[in-house]
């Protein structure tokens, strides 16, 4: 999916969420276990009820590979069955030495490889410009860069001073040395809202991936009021409140509900921007 296909998106559906497949078989309603592959059951489902209210759709890689071969097979079934409009994301967190993110790059944006084909993968700085190179390489792909992460380990490194800047600056206006806004996002944790204005200086046009809001309290108005431009500019991110609303037969409409909320929210911040 392009820039504009993507800007597009979300002025049709007056929404910039991104639904965060984050799918626990643990945390799986139980009815849903006598079901072939349960998870991808419910993903389904979800994917059913909120198709309409979302932009993007982000399976996070742990949930499928800590199932082995049958969560690969549950995260392929998934991403073909989500809707082509929709934007999707492998949130891999990959970046290696040149020729291995090559694999990674492979794994994730070749079909004919993995059988996957994701319009973006997130990925790891801290190797630096030829970790991340190869991902750039799949023309209309995107890479999602970690710049300032919700959780309170950023502080470790990301918020380091180096030079004049943190080091999560030096990311952000590095890394646009290496590709432009149409092919680069960053990740900046909702958690993070009162840096934002300071990231939209140094990014004005790349789209921002917030993960944040919901389950670990990051307010959706300080995002929007700080983020958003004219183009959109903001995916953010929602998975725990959304996928267990409900651990009942009602999970999908409860799902449903949840994603209503933060998209009424949505459509009113992009009016006011
Ligand atoms: O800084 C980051 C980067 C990634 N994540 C991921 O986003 C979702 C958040 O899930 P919630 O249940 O809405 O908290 C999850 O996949 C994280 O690994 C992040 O939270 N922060």
């Amino acid at each position: 999916m392009t820039y504009s296909e993507l800007s597009g998106q979300i002025v049709q559906k007056q929404s910039y969420l991104c639904i965060g497949l984050d799918t626990d078989p643990r945390k799986l309603p139980p009815h849903l276990s006598t079901e072939t592959d349960p998870v991808f059951t419910f993903n389904k489902a979800i994917i059913d009820a909120t198709a309409d209210l979302t932009v993007a759709y982000k399976p996070n890689i742990a949930f499928y590979e800590a199932q082995g071969p049958r969560g690969w097979e549950s995260l392929q079934k998934t991403l073909e069955y989500i809707p082509k409009n929709c934007f999707t994301i492998a949130d891999a967190k990959r970046g290696d030495i040149g020729n291995t993110s090559d694999l990674y790059a492979r794994t994730f944006f070749d079909q004919t490889a993995a059988g996957l084909s994701f319009d973006s993968v997130t990925v790891a700085p801290y190797m630096g410009r030829d970790s991340v190179t190869p991902f750039l390489a799949y023309e209309g792909k995107w890479v999602i860069l970690l710049a300032l992460t919700s959780n309170s380990g950023s502080a470790d490194f990301q918020r380091q001073q180096v030079g004049d800047q943190e080091l999560f600056e030096t990311v952000i206006t590095t890394a646009q040395t290496w590709a432009g806004p149409d092919q680069l996002m960053f990740v900046v944790g909702a958690t993070q809202a009162a840096e934002l204005s300071r990231i939209r200086e140094l990014a004005p046009d790349n789209f921002l991936l917030v993960p944040g809001v919901g389950a670990q309290g990051g307010s959706l108005e300080d995002v929007s009021r700080q983020g958003l431009t004219p183009n959109g500019g903001l995916l953010v991110n929602a998975s725990r409140s959304i996928l267990y609303a409900s651990n009942g037969t009602d999970f999908a409409e409860r799902a449903r509900a949840e994603a209503k909320t933060l998209q009424t929210e949505m459509a009113i911040h992009l009016t006011l921007r």
